[in-house]
């Protein structure tokens, strides 16, 4: 557990970066702390590690007063990802990762081996351990920089901002890889970002901070959507809350239904309505418009690409973007090996929402 207990921070030059603010983070969780810039995230966060010492209160890491703990043995039990993953330009990936089990005394080869290892976790291939830092993308460095930090199996990561450098897919895809990690490791995991959607994402609890580093609310997404504090928090998760927030509802009550489907590579006479063409495999691959006229067998240059799918079981939000985005208005619905299952239209997934204002009691926003 990491526990702020009444931190005050003032700068030399008079600036209140943290304002008296408690907190505590639950071991082996990811809390997100998000907020407007120059709020005081970072500097709230450098106190766990003692790069800035507070002016007043405490930091406690595992029940211990961090001021009691040599600084540089303090580190060691803390991962540390900042953005643009801050490696090291003249070492190649390996090294970069093999720094820190040489500098816990492992050998050269072992630190090595420990490396490589590390990569493949973090999702690289290990081809990539000889490139030097430059010779990555965006998304990749961020890996290695994740990859770096967790190489002391430290139980405690801090995150500042990790991946506000790269572009909003990769960014995802790094998302999505930290909550897998996180599953299998564990570790306690203090993240920041200025970016909602990305705190509701990650953040098993968010804490918001406002300007003069005071906390304006802290609680799960959920209940952060759900019930925003004041006026400060309501205008900080935004208008679409209400949608946000269907990234939380469970989809009971979703019921596909069957779709008209044409196989690619088959001969398809014209039919007055929109069909869904799969693979042999049957998996979808784009919409065939009403009255097409296929000239020999069905290709892929034939079809108007299909709108978002939804995987059954997920959360709700994903099953309305698909019937959204779907050019037929009929979302398309595919198990966990991406095979189809059937569709959903726009009313359906309203009428579910509905039922589960009904059911819940609490109504969405
Ligand atoms: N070394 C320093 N000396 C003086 N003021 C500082 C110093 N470091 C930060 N500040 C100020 O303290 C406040 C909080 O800064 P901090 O970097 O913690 O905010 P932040 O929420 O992390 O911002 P951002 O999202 O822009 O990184 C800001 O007003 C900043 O200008």
């Amino acid at each position: 557990m990491i526990e702020f207990q009444a931190v005050r921070k003032q700068y030399d030059n008079g600036t209140v970066a943290v304002h008296e603010l408690s907190l505590s983070v639950q071991t082996g969780t990811i809390t997100v702390l998000v907020g407007p810039s120059g709020c005081g995230k970072t500097t709230l966060m450098r106190m766990v590690n003692r790069m800035i010492e507070p002016s007043s209160g405490k930091v406690l890491v595992g029940g211990t007063d961090v001021r009691e703990r040599d600084p540089a043995q303090l580190r060691r039990g803390i991962g540390y990802v900042i953005q643009q993953a801050g490696l090291f330009p003249h070492r190649n990936v390996l090294d970069n990762v093999a720094t820190v089990p040489l500098l816990h005394g492992r050998s050269k080869q072992e630190a090595r081996r420990r490396a490589g290892e590390l990569l493949e976790l973090v999702g690289l291939p290990q081809e990539l351990g000889k490139r030097y830092p430059a010779q990555l993308s965006g998304g990749q460095q961020q890996r290695v920089g994740v990859a770096r930090a967790l190489a002391a199996d430290p139980p405690v990561l801090l995150m500042d901002e990790p991946f506000s450098a790269v572009d909003p897919v990769v960014r995802e895809g790094l998302q999505d890889e930290l909550l897998r990690l996180q599953d299998e490791l564990d570790k306690t995991v203090l993240f920041v970002t200025h970016d909602i959607d990305e705190a509701v994402k990650l953040g098993e609890k968010v804490a918001v901070l406002r300007q003069g580093g005071h906390l304006a609310q802290y609680a799960r997404p959920d209940d952060l959507l759900a019930d925003p504090a004041d006026d400060f928090v309501t205008a900080f998760v935004g208008r679409d809350r209400g949608y946000r927030r269907l990234s939380f509802v469970d989809p009971d009550g979703v019921r596909p239904e069957p779709v008209a489907t044409v196989e690619l590579g088959t001969k398809v006479p014209p039919e007055p309505r929109w069909r869904l063409a799969v693979d042999g495999d049957g998996r979808p691959r784009g919409w065939l418009p009403p009255g097409s006229n296929v000239d020999g067998e069905l290709a892929e240059a034939q079809l108007v690409a299909g709108g978002s799918l939804y995987t059954e079981h997920t959360p709700l939000r994903g099953a309305l973007d698909a019937a959204l985005s779907a050019p037929s208005g009929q979302g398309v619905v595919v198990d966990g090996d991406g095979r189809l299952v059937g569709v959903i239209t726009t009313d359906h997934v309203l009428d579910v929402i509905a039922q589960h204002r009904r059911g819940v009691g609490e109504g969405l926003p």
